[in-house]
């Protein structure tokens, strides 16, 4: 590692502390009418967007994090729906196939996941969780590189963010592995990023 990209590394471990501590704040402090509302009905465009896609990666969410599954409730149903899937605690992560009903299991990083029998499928949309996020699409992750590399083998793939509003900051520390988001949903806005959408 680089001097540059060691430094690089050293204020994303920072600001994702910084940013764990808002998201846990903000959370616990949403009153119970915001958090029944928050992430329960897609915005127009996404709507819009999702009826042109086969299959779209959700995830399930861990700590803070906003539960999304619910506005995804009739692509479970209809099949169309592909949650993160690790067969082992490594840097390798795809998507299976996950249906309404179907078990989710604890995965080696902790996270809930379909069964190790599941399909593995390449969504053509992701919806990627986040713990920072800036306006130009950059994004901080859990800190493990795992959606970074499966961006990186499926560029073609759309890439849109999740998070609270908190969790902005004006300009993320960009790697050279980073892939830029297309779009970032939060409970306030729908925001676009880049020429793709
Ligand atoms: N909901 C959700 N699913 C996801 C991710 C995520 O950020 N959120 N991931 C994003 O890349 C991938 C999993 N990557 C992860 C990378 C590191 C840790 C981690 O540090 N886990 C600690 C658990 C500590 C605890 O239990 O509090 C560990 O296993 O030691 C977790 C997930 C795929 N699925
Ligand atoms: N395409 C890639 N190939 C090899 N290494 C990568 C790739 N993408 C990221 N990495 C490495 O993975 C590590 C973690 O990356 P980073 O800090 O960007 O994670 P993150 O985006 O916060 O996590 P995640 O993608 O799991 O949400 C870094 O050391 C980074 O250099």
């Amino acid at each position: 590692m680089t001097h540059l990209s060691a430094d690089l590394a050293q204020q994303k471990r920072k600001l994702r502390e910084r940013l764990r501590f808002r998201r846990k704040h903000f959370a616990a402090n949403l009153d119970g009418m915001a958090q029944l509302a928050a992430f329960r009905a897609l915005p127009a465009p996404l709507t819009e967007l999702l009826a042109d896609h086969s299959v779209v990666g959700a995830y399930v969410a861990w700590g803070d994090e906003p539960d999304i599954l619910p506005m995804f409730a009739d692509l479970a149903v209809a099949g169309a729906l592909a949650l993160p899937h690790h067969t082992a605690r490594i840097d390798r992560m795809d998507f299976r196939r996950w249906r309404t009903g179907e078990t989710l299991t604890k995965g080696p990083w902790s996270t809930q996941q379909p069964a190790d029998d599941a399909t593995a499928v390449a969504p053509d949309v992701i919806f990627c969780p986040l713990v920072g996020f800036d306006r130009q699409g950059g994004r901080i992750g859990q800190g493990g590189g795992h959606y970074d590399r499966y961006f990186a083998a499926h560029p073609s793939a759309l890439r849109i963010g999740v998070g609270w509003s908190v969790q902005e900051i004006d300009a993320t520390p960009r790697e050279s592995t980073d892939m830029a988001l297309d779009a970032i949903l939060t409970e306030q806005e729908f925001i676009l990023c880049g020429d793709r959408l």
